[in-house]
């Protein structure tokens, strides 16, 4: 890790007393000791939010997108850094355009004026990671040029063996590491960055999800044109929306504004449950409305870098809690977490039902219409780490795409009610799961697999009895080194008894004056010999 860097690091943080975040009540000693020479500079004015915000925008755009991925966990921060950090932006210049030319003529190895009809020099946008030019094919369809910038792999990689660094330090020196997760967070953001760095798995997730929303009325994603497309050159079809933060342009052309957010909901839903492979990075400047037929709204999505899925038994475990908290039916709720394998198996499913109710009785206090759907999810996924759930990272992406989809939503039409949406959409999955045509189509999909197996059950059956005899006497084995080692620790400790009890009946009868207790220094003298011989 370079000098220079780690003492950027360390400059930003002093300039910005980020070692004040710290309540200098959780502090440790040896922390107190290495920091009290801090003392004597100027505290900080600003509200420590602000200040994290600042630190992280000085410190350059990998980690202005960390803060952006931090301000999506309100699970883990307080609420003011997470609005602080909402704020962030990665304003990133843009790099010289001719090194852009010349990546791109290196990729698809031609001349930019032979590849395109042409080509704006100046970039749409430009971002972190990548830039984007707008371009015409030589066919005449509009497209965009998405170029990741020179070097970024590198630079990636050695910000993230810092951020590796300190989260470590962190979850091993403070004592909020253990509840602030830095170092699950840290892996989260290099699942998300890496992503960004392959072009044709984003043009690849961009094909899924143009596939599985081909004639949807919900959701447009562009044309990837794939000739044109290499690991660090990406060309899309371009398109021409409203950016669904601009909510003015939006009322102007007269858009079904509680339509567009539940739209929103649904795609989400859809999404997630029916076609199993969700947009896992919805942020708004990702997303935008069709110009077309804005009484029937229309999304556009871009940036595809970040997809997820649930494995089957997630999927369905996630919709009947989801249905089950919203019924309060919380001892359902904690039964599922056991059952999915969520929580582990011995968990106390009593005092678990009860934490659960401890925190949704206060959010369900409101009308439903008025209830954060992604905190609900959030708290229970909160509770549920206090009883040692696994973090997987596919809830986790999940609950931050919810989280987006619910911002965006009610900024869109504040009265949205989510469950109201959610709700029937739930109840018809889990009907449709256990209809007839669904378990006729599983047998469709995975028969052919099954009956694969078929002429080997007799043979896999025998192997693993087989397998199981050549255990046996293992186990056994295992068995008897455990009673062994358990009879071991009973000797160590009678040894440890007996030699507390001569000890004792030493110093009686070596004390002056005490021979008076001879009888009881015997006796004790005697029952350590005992102890001794006897304890198998
Ligand atoms: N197909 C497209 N048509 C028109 N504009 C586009 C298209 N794709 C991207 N853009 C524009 O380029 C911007 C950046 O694109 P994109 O989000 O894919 O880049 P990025 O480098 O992944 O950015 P970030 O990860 O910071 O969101 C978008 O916000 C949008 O304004």
């Amino acid at each position: 890790m370079p000098v220079a860097r780690s003492l950027t690091i360390a400059r930003v943080f002093l300039r910005y007393r980020l070692d004040e975040l710290l309540p200098a009540s959780r502090r440790p000693l040896w922390l107190r000791v290495l920091w009290a020479p801090l003392k004597i500079m100027p505290r900080s004015k600003m509200a420590r939010g602000e200040r994290l915000r600042r630190a992280l925008e000085e410190l350059g755009p990998i980690f202005v997108k960390f803060g952006q991925l931090l301000s999506t966990r309100p699970d883990l921060l307080p609420q003011d850094i997470v609005e602080e950090l909402d704020q962030l932006q990665d304003n990133v210049p843009p790099f010289p355009e001719d090194q852009c030319i010349a990546l791109i003529e290196k990729a698809l190895g031609a001349p930019v004026d032979e590849l395109f009809a042409s080509f704006e020099r100046k970039p749409l946008a430009s971002a972190s990671v990548a830039q984007v030019h707008a371009a015409v094919l030589p066919s005449g369809e509009s497209v965009v040029v998405k170029v990741l910038r020179p070097g970024i792999d590198k630079i990636i990689q050695q910000d993230l063996r810092l951020l590796g660094l300190l989260a470590r330090g962190m979850a091993r020196f403070l004592p909020e590491g253990r509840r602030l997760r830095p170092v699950e967070v840290v892996d989260d953001y290099r699942f998300t960055i890496e992503g960004e760095l392959d072009l044709v798995r984003e043009g690849a997730n961009a094909t899924q999800l143009r596939r599985n929303f081909a004639k949807s009325p919900l959701l447009y994603i562009p044309e990837v044109y794939w000739d044109y497309t290499r690991v660090n050159v990406l060309v899309l079809e371009r398109i021409d929306g409203i950016p669904v933060t601009d909510v003015a342009q939006l009322h102007a052309q007269n858009t079904d504004m509680r339509l567009l957010a539940e739209r929103g909901v649904e795609i989400f839903f859809k999404q997630v449950f029916e076609h199993n492979f969700f947009h896992a990075d919805m942020h708004p400047g990702n997303i935008f409305v069709s110009r077309e037929h804005p009484q029937r709204p229309q999304y556009i999505a871009v940036d595809t870098a970040i997809v997820g899925s649930l494995t089957r038994e997630d999927q369905y475990y996630l919709a009947r809690n989801l249905l089950a908290m919203f019924r309060r039916d919380y001892r359902m709720v904690a039964e599922l977490h056991v059952q999915s394998g969520w929580v582990r198996r011995d968990t106390p499913v009593n005092d678990f039902e009860a934490s659960i109710r401890a925190v949704c009785e206060p959010i369900f206090e409101k009308p439903l219409g008025e209830i954060s759907f992604a905190r609900v999810l959030i708290s229970l996924f909160q509770t549920a780490r206090r009883f040692d759930m696994e973090v997987q990272p596919q809830l986790v992406l999940l609950q931050k795409t919810l989280l987006n989809i619910e911002g965006l939503g009610r900024q869109l039409y504040p009265q949205l009610d989510l469950w109201k949406t959610a709700h029937p959409f739930l109840e018809r999955w889990m009907r449709d799961r256990l209809h007839p045509r669904t378990i006729v189509g599983e047998i469709r999909r995975y028969g052919p697999e099954w009956l694969e197996k078929l002429p080997q059950l007799p043979h896999l059956a025998f192997s693993a009895l087989e397998h199981a005899r050549e255990l046996a006497p293992q186990i056994r084995g295992v068995g008897e080194q455990l009673e062994q080692s358990r009879r071991r620790g009973r000797r160590r400790y009678a040894r440890r008894v007996a030699g507390v009890i001569l000890a004792a009946g030493a110093l009686l009868l070596a004390a002056p004056g005490l021979l008076a207790q001879l009888p009881t220094a015997s006796w004790l003298l005697g029952a350590a010999a005992l102890a001794l011989l006897l304890w198998p």
